[in-house]
This record gives structure tokens, C-alpha cells and sequence, in this order.
């Protein structure tokens, strides 16, 4: 990517503040209490509430002392330094396409603007399994496999270890958020047999007008939960509840940053809300990030649990189908649309 080509460039109103304030609110959760106490409900309350209020107020939280391995960590980041390094013509030989829609990119668009990005993405199951068109009517399934590159070396199997390592992770903090709206600890569990789960590898090279263009653009995450490394560099900016404010989330060392989908917002009928967030670029150093895409099955009904809701507190959102929102979705990174693109607020009652 060279001179800043016209795709690229945000509205004004859209453009980054390069002086954009960091974040000390974000909430900063110590989960060492989950090792040492095996479970024991009664000694995890205190954690429950914090992610509880974190969950409630920011939407965006990052924790320490999580138990996902550091050294997995340090591998998997080397090895995407390693894949993304190579030219292009070795990197097209696992490009993604209407078919193969796991693999590499460089060519997403977020609401109609490229991102300054290139990534690789591949899924936690493999194969996924998911509606094979976007009409409803149509039953019709598909796979979609993993690609993987040969090289750099042992690339596929560090893949399949962090993505096993990052779910067990993913799900005990299902299970943290399950006690914090009072659930039973496992209540998510069933959405995640058939998961459509996902890894992204985001490379955000050198961008000669950091002003003018984003790494991502603002957006949502549609799945569940998203559990993300970030490296030293710093760029993603969450907008804060409070005040619509954009403000910096600054890296901790080996701190995962977590944040409410979508669908959370849906099953807890709005108790936790799915924050807008974006990254920015800058002109001298190279960014890195991994974001882990908890999603459910594809059959999953995505509707306000029926233990959330009541007379006074009536369900929000009607039930949509997740794999047919998740295809439409995927579908848009191919066809550059000129409407908008499906989104949960268009099931809201
Ligand atoms: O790179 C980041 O920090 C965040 C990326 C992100 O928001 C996404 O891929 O959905
Ligand atoms: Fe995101």
C-alpha cells in the first residue's frame, strides 16, 4: 500500500483526532481468582461484579492474569509477522473469495471505506458450517475450510493450539457474564456446539495520512464476544458510553481486551450494550492485533433470553437467524453495497 488512494479516505465527520485522549476508564479485571479458587461460586463474586459493571458501563474491559498461555501468545504473533512479511503473490496463494471465504484479504471495506488493513482469517472449527446462500427460504448448507500457508512453518498447527487455548478462555468468561445477569453458569454453553467462531490476524502497515484514513472504521462486532491481542502500538479507540467520546484503549502488556457483540446486547435485552469502536493508523510503526470472534452455531435463533424478559421488561429485539446474518455479512466484504448492511437494530420491536 503506497500513497493513500481516494477508497481509503473517511468522511470529515468520520476522520480520526490525532490527539484523541486515552482511555484510564476502561475497567481492568484480575482474573487470578479463577484459578485458585476452582470455581467456588461464592469466592468469584466480586469478579462477577466488576465484569457485570464493566459489561454495563463500558461495554469494552481487558483483563490480566486471564490463564491463556503468554508464550502460545508470543509464538502466534511471530508467526503473523512471519505470514504477512512475504510479497503478495505468496500470500494470494490462501486469498479468500466468494467460495473460500476463510484465508487472506486486503480489501475490506468497513460501511464502504476501505480499511487501511490486511488480514488472515481462519475458523476455531473446522470446517465452518453455515447457510450456503442469503435467502432465508433457502436450506441449503455449506462448508467453509481453513486455508493454511506452508510457510512460515508450524503456522497451522500454532493456529489450532491458540485458538483451543483463547476459547477455553472465550467461555469462562461466558460463564462470568452468565452470574452476572444471574444466569446459570453454563447457560450459554449450548449456542457454542456448532460455533462459528473465528480468528483474525490484522496487519495495519505505515499509512502515510493517519488523518484522513482508519485501520477499521467504526463498526460493531456482530458475534458474541470478542477477545482480542493487541501489540504494543495502540490505535483502537472505543466510543465511551458516557459521552460518545472516542478514547484510546492504551496496551497492557498480555492483557486480552474484551468486548460485548451484538448478540449479548440481544439475549440480555439491552442490559449490556455492543460499544462502536475503530482503529487508527499512524505513519511510522506497523500494527498488530488478534481479535477471537466468539459467534454461535448457525441455527441459533438470536432473541432476549426468556429469563430476561417479563411484562414490565418486554423483549426488545425480534428473533433473527445468526448464520443468515452472518453470511449476509460476510457476503458485503465481496459486493461493495450501496445500502447498508444488515444490522441488529433492524429486528428491534
Ligand atoms: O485491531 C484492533 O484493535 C481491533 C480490530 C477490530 O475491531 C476488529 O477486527 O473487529
Ligand atoms: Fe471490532
Amino acid at each position: 500500500m503506497g500513497e493513500v488512494d481516494p477508497a481509503f479516505i473517511q468522511a470529515p465527520e468520520h476522520r480520526p483526532n490525532l490527539h484523541t485522549i486515552e482511555a484510564k476508564g476502561i475497567p481492568l479485571i484480575d482474573l487470578s481468582s479463577l484459578s485458585k479458587t476452582n470455581n467456588d461460586p461464592s469466592s468469584i463474586e466480586g469478579l462477577v461484579r466488576e465484569i457485570g459493571s464493566a459489561s454495563k458501563e463500558w461495554g469494552f474491559f481487558q483483563v490480566i492474569n486471564h490463564g491463556a498461555s503468554i508464550d502460545l501468545r508470543q509464538k502466534i504473533e511471530t508467526v503473523a509477522r512471519e505470514f504477512f512479511a512475504q510479497n503478495l503473490e505468496e500470500k494470494n496463494k490462501v486469498r479468500r473469495d466468494g467460495v473460500q471465504v476463510l484465508g487472506y484479504y486486503d480489501t475490506e471495506h468497513t460501511k464502504n471505506v476501505r480499511d487501511w488493513k490486511e488480514v488472515f482469517d481462519f475458523g476455531v472449527e473446522d470446517p465452518i458450517l453455515v447457510p450456503a446462500s442469503c435467502d432465508l427460504n433457502d436450506k441449503e448448507l455449506t462448508h467453509w475450510f481453513n486455508q493454511w500457508p506452508q510457510y512460515p512453518p508450524q503456522f497451522k498447527e500454532l493456529c489450532e493450539e491458540y485458538a483451543q487455548d483463547v476459547l477455553k478462555l472465550a467461555l469462562k468468561l461466558m460463564e462470568l457474564i452468565a452470574l452476572s445477569l444471574k444466569l446459570p453458569a453454563k447457560r450459554f454453553d449450548e449456542f457454542f456446539k456448532d460455533q462459528t467462531s473465528f480468528i483474525r490476524f490484522n496487519h495495519y502497515p505505515p499509512c502515510p495520512s493517519p488523518h484522513l484514513a482508519l485501520g477499521v472504521g467504526r463498526h460493531k462486532d456482530a458475534g458474541v464476544l470478542t477477545i482480542l491481542a493487541q501489540d504494543d502500538v495502540g490505535g483502537l479507540e472505543v466510543k465511551r458510553k458516557s459521552d460518545g467520546q472516542w478514547v484510546r484503549v492504551n496496551p497492557t502488556p498480555h492483557a486480552y481486551i474484551i468486548n460485548v457483540g451484538d448478540i449479548i446486547q440481544v439475549w440480555s435485552n439491552e442490559a449490556y450494550e455492543s460499544v462502536e469502536h475503530r482503529v487508527m493508523v499512524n505513519s511510522e510503526r506497523e500494527r498488530f492485533s488478534i481479535p477471537f470472534f466468539l459467534n454461535p452455531a448457525h441455527y441459533t435463533m438470536v432473541e432476549p433470553l426468556e429469563e430476561l424478559t417479563n411484562e414490565q421488561n418486554p423483549a426488545k429485539y425480534r428473533p433473527y437467524n445468526w448464520g443468515n446474518f452472518f453470511t449476509t455479512r460476510k457476503r458485503s466484504n465481496f459486493v461493495k453495497l450501496d445500502v447498508e448492511n444488515v444490522q441488529i437494530y433492524h429486528f428491534r420491536v
